[in-house]
């Protein structure tokens, strides 16, 4: 692979178009949206690098329709039958320049000498893909230059490409480590927005993990690189399908440190799999398999009698795996999910398990109470799993978080309504922001009573669970996404 967070920019780590490609004759200036409007021609992409005009299409989709660079690029690669190093690369151009937008954008407008807002969406693409590659990666700079103005004279012609041409060799000037003295916040006066800076997250977002982590806040810098870092696919092992062993060895695999059921794969595409097609594996990360079993584990006062639900439950990772275990264990599992297409995905991935799905709002679900267990995945930020979703750091937006966190504490006493007196509700999200986890937790125990269990007791073998009684996971501590867990019991 290419990616390199410290890139040696000398080391030609890829097979790429040299020449500049006529960037020599380009001037600065040209291109932005004060120029002549001119009309786009149709794309020429025949002599076009097609790894990165892969990418090139996934920023478009992203920017100009709110796609998700996961689930375009897949079908895109598909659809273009490109696979092996052209697929690698295409993703990590794409992927890696979605996550590094906000840096990106700064240096490309130091470079420009505006800012992005006043610069063409389709240029600015090629612009955060080109300087991606300088920045971040070991491709040649004239490579990387020559590559990008091929993108944009095939579709707008030599002006705009011109432009381009200008802005990437200011980029290429220097270096990421430059860059960053230049344009960062000072450390000393504003360490987090530094980080923030330098890992490219919003400020908002690094703020919310170094709240997180409190004391711990020194581990700041870990977790915003390892949310850069290229995510290990986590297969899920269906218990009673396939043990983890098995599914490790069929897969190329390792098995996971923490889950009885995780498989890790280095890369590739898992839904290539047999085992995966076949219904003996999914895609699922540790965390969540370690938030679905923590239900299964955690101690209800007298028999469990088998009524265990799961609130929120598309597209259905966890209910697939608590309707596994349901199913060594005797219990049913109800599955609700507004959304009828979610709904269906639940269908999917719990057919043949003793689970039945309802299409319903989890805060009036029109269950009869009296559940032993209770699973309250909430809808939240996502904040703590950015590294599996590249654009989403720049999507989400602080105030996101209050219209969630209403949800979240509407799902939550509605859950315990549910629940049996001595049962217990697992409330997770895969976001670490403290409104988002421990605040509607304290706030569930002030307004109606529950107690609080400690939940590190139901992840056992995990390490580095600080304090309790709640449990929240670290990518940089435990390779999972960051999922916060807490174990409710309703008095008798
Ligand atoms: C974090 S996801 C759950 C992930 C799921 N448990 C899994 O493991 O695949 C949150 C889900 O809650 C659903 N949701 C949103 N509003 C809801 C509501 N009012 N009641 C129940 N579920 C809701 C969303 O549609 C989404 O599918």
């Amino acid at each position: 692979m290419t990616e390199s967070r410290r890139p040696s920019r000398g080391n030609r780590a890829n097979p790429s178009k040299s020449g500049d490609g006529g960037a020599g004759k380009a001037r600065a200036g040209k291109g932005g949206p004060n120029t002549r409007p001119r009309q786009p021609r149709r794309p020429d992409d025949a002599g076009v690098d097609q790894p990165r005009l892969a990418a090139r299409d996934v920023l478009r989709a992203v920017r100009e329709r709110d796609a998700y660079a996961n689930l375009v690029l897949p079908g895109l690669l598909r659809d273009r039958k490109m696979d092996g190093r052209d697929a690698a690369l295409a993703t990590e151009l794409a992927y890696g320049a979605s996550r590094a937008r906000g840096l990106l954008d700064a240096v490309i407008a130091a470079g420009a000498g505006r800012s992005v807002d006043e610069i063409d969406g389709p240029l600015l693409d090629v612009l955060r893909l080109g300087a991606y590659q300088l920045l971040r990666t070991r491709i040649a700079p004239h490579a990387a230059v020559a590559t990008s103005v091929d993108l944009v004279r095939g579709e707008f012609g030599g002006g705009k490409a011109g432009f381009v041409n200008a802005v990437l060799r200011r980029v290429a000037e220097k270096s990421e480590d430059q860059w960053v003295a230049e344009l960062a916040p000072d450390a000393a006066s504003d360490p987090v927005g530094h980080l923030a800076f330098e890992y490219a997250h919003p400020v908002w977002i690094a703020q919310a993990f170094a709240d997180a982590l409190g004391a711990d806040a020194a581990e700041l810098e870990a977790v915003l690189a390892a949310d850069d870092a290229r995510p290990v696919v986590h297969l899920v092992a269906r218990p009673g399908e396939i043990s983890a062993e098995e599914l490790a060895l069929v897969t190329g695999g390792e098995v996971g440190p923490y889950s009885p059921y995780a498989v890790h794969l280095d890369g590739g595409d898992p839904g290539q799999l047999d085992a995966v097609r076949e219904g003996l594996a999914g895609v699922q990360d540790e965390g969540s398999q370690l938030v679905a079993r923590a239900l299964t584990l955690a101690p209800v006062v007298g028999d469990d009698g088998g009524r265990w639900l799961d609130l929120c439950a598309g597209p259905g990772g966890k209910a697939a795996l608590l309707g596994a275990l349901a199913d060594i264990e005797g219990a049913r599992v109800d599955a609700v999910e507004p959304a009828e297409h979610r709904a269906d995905l639940v269908r999917k991935t719990t057919r043949g398990l003793p689970v039945d799905v309802h299409v319903a709002d989890g805060r009036e679900p029109g269950l009869a109470p009296g559940y032993d267990r209770v699973l309250v995945d909430a809808p939240c930020t996502g904040l703590g799993a950015l590294r599996r979703r590249p654009e989403a750091r720049w999507r989400r937006q602080p105030s996101d978080v209050a219209a969630l966190v209403k949800l979240q504490r509407e799902l939550l006493a509605s859950a315990i309504s549910l629940v049996r007196p001595g049962g217990v509700v697992l409330y997770s999200t895969c976001s670490p922001h403290l409104s988002e986890t421990v605040a509607v937790v304290a706030d569930a125990v002030r307004r109606h009573g529950v107690v609080p269990l400690d939940t590190r007791e139901l992840v056992p073998g995990v390490p580095d669970l600080g304090e309790g009684p709640g449990v929240q996971l670290w990518p940089h501590r435990h390779g999972t996404d960051a999922m916060f867990m807490a174990a409710l019991r309703k008095p008798e």
